[in-house]
């Protein structure tokens, strides 16, 4: 049976990162999606957005929803101080595999745990069954119809804390208008967009950040 795209991008994480080594495994799946197959990966470009962000807020805890190959999730995961962890959660198993394998690669296994489900499932098991108190930040990079009904529940699980962060990818490219909408005009948030491209490409995209004011 012939390869996917995804087993592709893990065989060359696997045959040309440095174990252990999160930035080369960024790279590495960096290198193989600009030069032989586009997958969706938050990129550099992006990527380095949500350093900054991740960077600026120290969270403890942090949600991804939208786990993919990992990618982000090492992204994350790298920054994140002593005790913190991150959750992501993602319902292909496929790619849940593959992501498992390549976070294992990058040696952040340790602060990432990817918890296999449809998010709208995951959310209400966070704070029973993952011991979750409240999210620090939440990056939202998954069916991009998903993104204002998880945004809602996750408000409805009493997930959010003052000055709790959202990041919300492909503002543009695909584009998730109905968040824009929701998020810009809900005076619980405070928004600002990032225009950047999207990944590997010389497209406009941009994400959105979102602080829960309380
Ligand atoms: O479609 C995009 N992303 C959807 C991502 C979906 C990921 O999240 C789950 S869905 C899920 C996970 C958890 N809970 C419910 C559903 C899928 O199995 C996939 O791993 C996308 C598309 C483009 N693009 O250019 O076409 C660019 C991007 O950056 C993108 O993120
Ligand atoms: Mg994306």
């Amino acid at each position: 049976m012939n390869q996917s795209k995804e087993q592709r991008i893990l065989n060359f994480v696997l045959q040309n990162a440095v174990r252990g080594d999160p930035r080369s495994v960024m790279d590495t799946i960096d290198k193989y999606c600009s030069q032989k197959e586009w997958a969706m990966n938050v990129g550099d470009e992006k990527g380095l957005i949500l350093d900054k962000t991740v960077e600026e807020l120290q969270p403890s805890v942090v949600l991804e929803l939208g786990t993919y190959c990992g990618y982000s999730a090492v992204r994350i995961a790298r920054l994140l101080k002593a005790g913190a962890r991150l959750l992501t959660v993602e319902f292909n198993p496929e790619f849940a595999a593959i992501a498992k394998q390549i976070i294992e690669f990058a040696g952040v296994q340790d602060k990432v745990k990817i918890l296999e489900g449809p998010s709208e499932e995951i959310i209400p098991q966070l704070k029973k069954k993952y011991e979750v108190d409240t999210l620090d930040f939440v990056f939202l990079d998954h069916w991009k119809d998903r993104y204002t009904p998880d945004t809602i529940l996750i408000q409805e699980c009493n997930l959010l804390r003052k000055g709790s962060v959202l990041l919300a990818d492909n503002i543009i490219v695909p584009g998730a208008p109905e968040f824009l909408k929701y998020i810009r005009n809900n005076p619980r948030f405070q928004c600002t967009n990032y225009p950047s491209h999207l990944e590997y490409m010389k497209v406009e995209d941009a994400m959105e950040k979102a602080v829960f004011l309380g």
